[in-house]
Parts: C-alpha cells; structure tokens; sequence
C-alpha cells in the first residue's frame, strides 16, 4: 500500500528529481538501519551507556539543530539532556561537554576534518592530532613563545616595547579619524596594530597600517574561524563539496585563504634560513624555531614555516577580537580612565609593572572575557582512546567539542551571568579575586590548553590600558547600541563606530603619519628588529 502510494505521489514528479528523491530516500532508510544496529549491537555488548542526545537525522544528523550560534544551541540541548550530551554531525559522532570538566590526554586529539589538514600546510600544531610528535612539537612552540615574550625580564621589556610602539601609532590613527566628530570603525586599525606586535615577535618586521599586501593576509579571520568553528558545515557535510554550494564555495575560499597566509610565512621562513647566522642570537621567534628543529631532528624542517603559522594566525585573531570586545559600545570605560589617571598620572605611558595597580582594569578585561566569551566553543577535539565521562562512555574517536560560554554563564558560579559587572572580580578590598579570575573559561583546559595565554593577558592589559590613557570613546547616538555579532571559532561585534578623541590632558604628543613611519624606523632599529 505504502510503495502504491509513493509510486502516485512521484509519478506527479519530472524523472530526475524523483531518482534523485528515491535515492535519498534510500539513503535515508540505510543510515536509519546502521543507527538501529549500532544502538543494538551496544545492547548486546553490554557496555556502560552512551549520553543521552536528541534524534540524528539521515544524513545531516543534528546540523540543523545548530543555528548560527552553536554554544547557544548546546546551552538549551543541555537543559534537555543533561551537560553532557550527544549528536551526529554528518557522518560524525559528537559529544558535547557543557560546564567545567577535567579533560586528560584521553581529550586530547583532534578529529581528521577535511578543513584541518589545510592549515599550516597540513603540520599544524592547533589543529593535528595527539601523538609523541605532537608533544614534542607544542613543547618547543611553547618554549618559542616564553622566550619571545613572558620567559624573562628582558623578554618582556622587549615585548613591551614593541607594544607601546605599535599602541602610540593606533592611538594617532584612531585619534585623527575622529577629527571633527567624525566616527570609526575600529575593527581594521585593532587587527593591524595587533598583528604588527605579533609579526615583530614573529618575523621581526612590522607593517604599515595600509599595506596591502598584510591587510590582505590579516583581513580574513572571519573567514577561516566561520570553516573551522563547532559545527561548521564544511567539516560536517563534506560531501556537499561535491555539488555547486555554499559549502564548496567555502571550502575553497578556506583552502586559498590558507594557502596564502601559510604563503606569506614561509617566504618569511626561507629569508631567515638564508640571513641567520650561525652562532647569532636568535631574531625573532622564526629564528628561534630554526635553531631548535636543527637539534630536534624528530620535527621536519617544514614544520617551523608551520609552527610560526600557528602563533601568528592564532594570535592575532583572538588578540583583535578581544580588544574589540572590549571597546564595545555600552560598556564604556569611565571608570578605568579614573582608574589610570589616579594612579599613572599623565607624565607618562601606563607600562607592564603598573598591573597589580590597576586592578579594575584586569577585572574589566576578565569581565570582557567572561562575558562575551568570546571563543564560545573550543576547536574541536577527538577522543584518543575509549573513555568515560559522568559515567557515560566515550568511544575513541568521537568528535568533542567543549562549550566554553556554558562555563562562563552557569548561574550556578556566577551571580547574574547576563550582566557585565566587572566589580564580580574585585574583592572587598578591591583586590582582584584570583580564585574567581581563574574560574573564566577562554583559553581552554588540558593538553590542548592554548600556549599564548600569558602574553595576551600582557598584550590585553598594555593595549587596553594605553587606549583608556589616551582617548575618550564616545559611542554613535545614531547606531543601534544593542551589539550584534557574527558566529565561527570566534564571536565577533559586528562593525560599530566610535568617536576617538585625545584625551584632554593627553601627554603624548600626537604623531602625524610622517612621524609615525620616522619614529618607527628608529624604535626598530633601537630594538634590533629586523627589517626585511
Ligand atoms: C585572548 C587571546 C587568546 C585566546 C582567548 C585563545 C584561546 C585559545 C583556545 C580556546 C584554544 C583552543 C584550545 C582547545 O582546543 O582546547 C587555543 C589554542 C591555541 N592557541 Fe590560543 N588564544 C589566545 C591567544 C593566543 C596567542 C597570543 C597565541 C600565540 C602565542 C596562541 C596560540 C595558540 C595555539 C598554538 C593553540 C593550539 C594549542 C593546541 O592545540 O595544543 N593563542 N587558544
């Protein structure tokens, strides 16, 4: 009766849609039978249970259910199922952790998704699985990044140099694009000034902020976290890339995006093999890295253009978005201008050592983080072995992604999750609460812990700090003040404008853009920085 009627209600249907409809349907009734089997097969194994989740569907399993902002999606499943919940996703099985959770080496891998063996020319640190290798290679990037930034006193003066520098020309620009009451947009100015410090660190060279070749390779990170985010549909879906789509489209305009960044590192690379010489202080980080694989025979010579890869793209994305976070309109920043002012004085830059004075400032920043959590899911992880978790059993490899806004907004930790207060991080002396700062999820928990924490929360502190020394935000009374964002591996503000005017007693004298290039040249030459 049924196939009768199917058999009416297609014959309505041109021949190739309805083969095409067969198929799927087909298809659909194939995977139906492999999820009932499995779901029996474990029955009968008699295995410890599997988390709750909701219904995959055929072929696309829960994709759908994910919406454009996935952590929220998690948050209301979890209501549902419990913190810890699964999905499908494509052909994918997915666990998700909802809430603070200790994740051993067990966590630690990361599934073979088609996006990730693009980046770094398929020897990514972030993005490659867990192996021997694997723990020797994030070792030595760890160890790169100390040295180039938190390792020592002079580390950090060196770091601090670069950042005061590049924080005194974004204040110039930011300051004379509001000439007149004029408002703007700060995104692309916060991307530069940021990816210069890192570029210093990295390459030894900095870059002008209209450079095109630079703002090309740094002006799409939208781009690459929207391919590599918790649920992306390139890596869900991959077969979809088969077809004209969306999808495909993505999926190439990743792989270009990709192949020119990796690019434009590895021409760095190639010049510092060629100038470095032996017996030399390292430059920069590149250098550094160089040194290291040629005693460390086990890393291929490839996988320095990679590493440095990893840090600078890691680095200068989140580093921007953050800051961005933080000039938010309706959030604005009185209290940390009466801050800096009472104790900086205006004879000079507010600098490193002035941190635990400032503590209203770390709270504000700590408060940002929370709050926007803006890496709201981390990159995706994959179990290496089978493993348990609240009891429920977790096969080798099964996707893992780790909701970190859901630990950021459990009412359970924080009073009012859904209001920005950065006084929650001040005690009743107003110290900052350290117990309750290190409670923020951000940089993400484990063996894949992110390895710039401590030079971001540095890079945050300075640029932040100088920014509120220096100008007086006003936001645009004709812009909606309710943020809106865009979802990927990071949330950011969609564009917004400020009015950035010099702050009235401002005691740094304004550069102007001859001044700026001048100044440069010397500051870099003074720091040995490379030009190349
Ligand atoms: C506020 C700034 C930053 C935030 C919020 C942040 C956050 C994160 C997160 C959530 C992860 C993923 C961890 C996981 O998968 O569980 C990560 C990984 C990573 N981050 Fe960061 N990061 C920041 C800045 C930096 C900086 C400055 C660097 C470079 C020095 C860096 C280098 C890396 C690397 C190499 C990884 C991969 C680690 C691994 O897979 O083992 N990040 N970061």
């Amino acid at each position: 009766m049924a196939l009768e009627r199917l058999g009416e209600a297609l014959r309505g249907i041109p021949p190739l849609q309805s083969s095409l409809l067969l198929l799927l349907c087909l298809l659909a009734a194939i995977h139906l039978g492999k999820l009932v089997l499995q779901h029996q097969q474990r029955r009968r194994q008699g295995q410890r249970r599997e988390p709750p989740g909701p219904f995959p569907w055929p072929l696309i399993g829960n994709a759908a259910q994910l919406g454009s902002a996935p952590h929220l999606s998690f948050a209301r499943l979890a209501s549902t199922y419990g913190a810890v919940f699964q999905l499908r996703l494509g052909r994918w099985p997915v666990v998700v952790l909802n809430g603070e959770r200790a994740m051993g080496a067990a966590f630690a891998g990361r599934p073979p998704f088609p996006s990730f063996q693009l980046v770094s020319g398929g020897l990514s640190l972030a993005f490659g699985g867990y192996s021997e290798l694997w723990k020797l290679h994030r070792r030595a990037a760890h160890a790169t990044v100390r040295a180039f930034s938190t390792g020592s006193p002079a580390t950090r003066r060196l770091l601090e140099r670069h950042l005061v520098g590049e924080a005194r020309a974004l204040v110039a620009l930011l300051v004379r694009g509001s000439a007149g009451g004029a408002f703007l947009d700060p995104t692309r100015v916060l991307v530069v000034a940021v990816a210069n410090v890192m570029s210093a660190l990295c390459f030894g060279r900095r870059y002008s902020h209209g450079d095109g070749e630079f703002l090309r390779i740094v002006g799409r990170n939208e781009q690459f976290g929207r391919a590599v985010g918790a649920g992306s549909l390139v890596d869900a879906l991959p077969w979809l890339q088969r077809f004209p789509s969306p999808i495909r489209a993505a999926y190439r305009a990743f792989r270009d995006l990709n192949r020119d960044f990796y690019g434009f590192v590895r021409g760095k690379f190639l010049q510092h093999q060629r100038s470095l010489r032996p017996g030399a202080a390292p430059r920069d980080m590149m250098d550094a890295f160089i040194r290291l694989q040629r005693e460390q025979p086990r890393l291929q010579l490839e996988h320095v253009p990679a590493t440095v890869t990893d840090i600078f793209g890691a680095s200068q994305d989140t580093l921007s978005t953050a800051l961005h976070a933080a000039l938010a309109p309706g959030i604005l920043q009185a209290k940390m201008q009466e801050e800096v002012d009472r104790i900086v004085g205006r004879d000079r830059l507010p600098c490193a050592e002035d941190q635990p004075h400032l503590p209203y400032i770390m709270a504000f920043l700590y408060e940002s983080m929370r709050f926007s959590s803006f890496v709201p899911v981390t990159i995706p992880h994959a179990t290496t072995t089978n493993t348990f978790i609240m009891g429920y059993l977790i096969p080798k490899d099964t996707v893992i992604f780790v909701n970190q806004w859901s630990v950021n907004h459990d009412p359970a930790k924080w009073s009012n999750p859904e209001d920005f207060d950065p006084t929650r991080f001040l005690d009743e002396n107003g110290f900052i609460n350290k117990d309750l700062t290190s409670s923020v999820m951000i940089f993400s928990l484990g063996k894949r812990r992110c390895i710039g924490e401590e030079l971001s929360k540095v890079q945050l502190f300075l640029f932040t700090s100088i920014l509120v020394h220096q100008c007086n935000f006003t936001a645009n009374p004709n812009e909606d003040p309710k943020m809106d964002f865009t979802y990927g591996l990071t949330i950011k503000p969609k564009p917004f404008t400020l009015n950035h005017r010099a702050n009235i007693q401002q005691t740094i004298p304004l550069l102007t853009s001859h001044a700026i290039k001048l100044s440069y040249l010397v500051y870099l030459k003074i720091n040995h920085v490379l030009l190349v």
